[in-house]
């Protein structure tokens, strides 16, 4: 199928103008496919790879649903983490400009009295994550009788960060005669069961290509033992120079201690993970998102949905448990028709467990040496050499060439030059790194088969004919390789600064320490 234009959906001109607006020129192929079914006011599961415009995908057929004049809750969508219901809610928000409906993010960690003040407002349409939104349900500060659409994204993650129950809570609120939307990249088996009890005889729409990944991330693994990964990072990111880039790490405490490392040892790097503050979360995603860190480190709280461009590498520091997770965090690169890189650290005793990841998303991973100290130290170098020019090029140096000159008729220029980038690359090497070790991960056993895009799910509509991923169009998108390039055309949108105060983060499932067989997760999404 050829992916459509939006004006083939006979879409209201105030909601057309929003999309050309956001700069999208054709529908991808999960948008080509869902609006028509989702216009109709089906339920719907819609699969498709990372990066490929889920959000529009259900986005723009729920908003043409509601009229600008109503005050009722009209929609209500789901997230598993804050970042990505405040991420939604600003792709929502961009969707309605010209429209003129009035949309709320609602999230654990953000003052409760605020987010009523805002409510009072009448938003028709709430993002929120279950627990917060179900503290207002029983507070009766949200009332879901007029929902008529509810859309669940990232619906496997919500499921195995055990909020079954919530959303059980919270769709029992909301009339049965909705429209009930079910989206993410990856559908375990177990999503039959939610599908099930909360959707009616929906039409199952995938784009799934061979691999599960999306085909523009470039994936490769370094074997390294535990206690040479932080100098593989640093080798890496000298390397590399990613533009920006996310290393995921497994818990909080390797996420703190590996922020903490790098910052020591000179990079623009910080952490986020489910234990600090919003304002601190809040903070950290805006300094991410606008380039004034250029690594972020994070559990898995960054590992679904979220679209900052710019990324052009993620690193699994340690490898996650479940190949979906995999998936997800890679997918933070490659988004929107760009390319990506994604490189994973892999300790000689967890090759069997990388393989087991290979198997479930179909795709080889190839085996790339350590970057070497040579391939590092030019990274650096290069990186260095391109500030300089950049300067060069921004030609306000007047003030120095008086010193410059008087310093050339004494130096031989190359000398100076190189003085001056040595300085500027400004090595730390020694600075004192300590990173408590991690233990292995071990492998799972789990037929393969049955997990993400490996088989279509049952009431699979095979008329439906799968395409491929991509298919992206839009215009401001020049594809960065990824390495050096100053040239950052990132858009800043910038996650606006939402003051906590009152942090209240449900922790709703008993979180697995380190006692476990499984690795704890950061449970603290929410
Ligand atoms: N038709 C389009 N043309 C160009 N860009 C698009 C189009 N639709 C969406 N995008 C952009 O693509 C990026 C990825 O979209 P989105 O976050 O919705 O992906 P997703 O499929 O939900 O990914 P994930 O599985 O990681 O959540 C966003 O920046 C979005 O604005
Ligand atoms: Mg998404």
């Amino acid at each position: 199928m050829t992916n459509l234009n939006f004006s083939d959906f006979n879409l209201e001109p105030l909601v057309l103008q929003a999309i050309t607006e956001l700069g999208f020129e054709e529908a991808t192929p999960i948008q080509s496919k869902s609006i028509p079914i989702a216009l109709e006011g089906k339920d719907l599961i819609g699969q498709a790879q990372t990066g490929t415009g889920k959000t529009a995908a259900f986005g723009i057929p729920l908003i043409s649903k509601i009229s600008k004049t109503d005050e009722k809750i009209r929609a209500l969508i789901m997230a598993p983490t804050r970042e990505l219901a405040i991420q939604v809610a600003e792709e929502i928000e961009k969707l309605t400009r010209f429209k003129g409906l009035r949309s709320l993010p609602i999230y654990g960690g953000q003052d409760i009295v605020r987010q009523i003040r805002a409510l009072k407002r009448k938003p028709q349409i709430i993002i929120g994550t279950p627990g917060r939104l179900l503290d207002h349900i029983n507070r009766k500060t949200i009332k879901l009788d007029d929902v008529q659409t509810v859309v669940l994204d990232e619906a496997d993650e919500m499921l195995d960060m055990g909020f079954m129950e919530d959303i059980q809570s919270i769709l029992k609120q909301v009339p049965d005669d909705r429209q009930t939307m079910l989206f993410s990249a990856t559908m375990p088996p177990n999503i039959q069961k939610l599908a099930q009890q909360f959707l009616n005889n929906p039409e199952h729409v995938s784009v799934i290509p061979k691999q599960v990944s999306a085909p523009l991330i470039d994936q490769a693994y370094i074997e390294v033992p535990e206690r040479q990964k932080f100098e593989a990072l640093s080798r890496l990111l000298d390397m590399e120079s990613p533009e920006l880039a996310i290393v995921f790490g497994r818990t909080k405490r390797r996420v703190d201690e590996l922020a903490e490392a790098l910052q020591k040892r000179g990079y623009s790097a910080d952490g986020l993970h489910g234990d600090l503050s919003q304002n601190q979360r809040d903070t950290v995603m805006r300094k991410f998102r606008d380039g004034s860190i250029d690594v972020l480190v994070a559990t898995d709280v960054a590992a679904r949905g979220l679209d900052v461009s710019g990324v052009t590498h993620v690193v699994n520091f340690d490898l996650p448990q479940d190949p979906e997770s995999y998936v997800h965090r890679i997918g933070r690169t490659g988004r929107a028709g760009k390319e990506g890189a994604a490189w994973s650290f892999v300790t000689p005793r967890e090759i069997d467990h990388l393989h087991f990841i290979e198997r479930v998303t179909r795709h080889r991973i190839p085996r790339k040496p350590l970057p070497t100290m040579a391939e590092a130290v030019e990274g650096k170098q290069r990186v260095t050499a391109e500030r300089l020019l950049e300067i060069v090029q921004s030609g306000e140096l007047n003030e120095y060439k008086g010193i410059a000159i008087q310093m050339l008729e004494q130096y031989d220029s190359v000398q100076l030059l190189s003085a001056a980038l040595k300085l500027l690359t400004g090595d730390k090497k020694d600075a004192q790194v300590d990173l408590t070790p991690e233990d292995p991960i071990r492998a799972k056993r789990r037929r393969p088969d049955v997990r993400s895009g490996g088989r279509k799910p049952s009431g699979y509509n095979g008329n439906r004919s799968s395409g491929s991923g991509g298919g992206y169009n839009r215009d401001r998108n020049s594809s960065s390789g990824g390495r050096g390039g100053y040239n950052r055309d990132r858009n800043s949108g910038g996650t606006g600064s939402r003051e906590g105060g009152y942090n209240r983060d449900r922790k709703p499932r008993p979180s697995n320490n380190n006692e476990g067989r499984r690795p704890a997760r950061d449970n603290s999404f929410e």
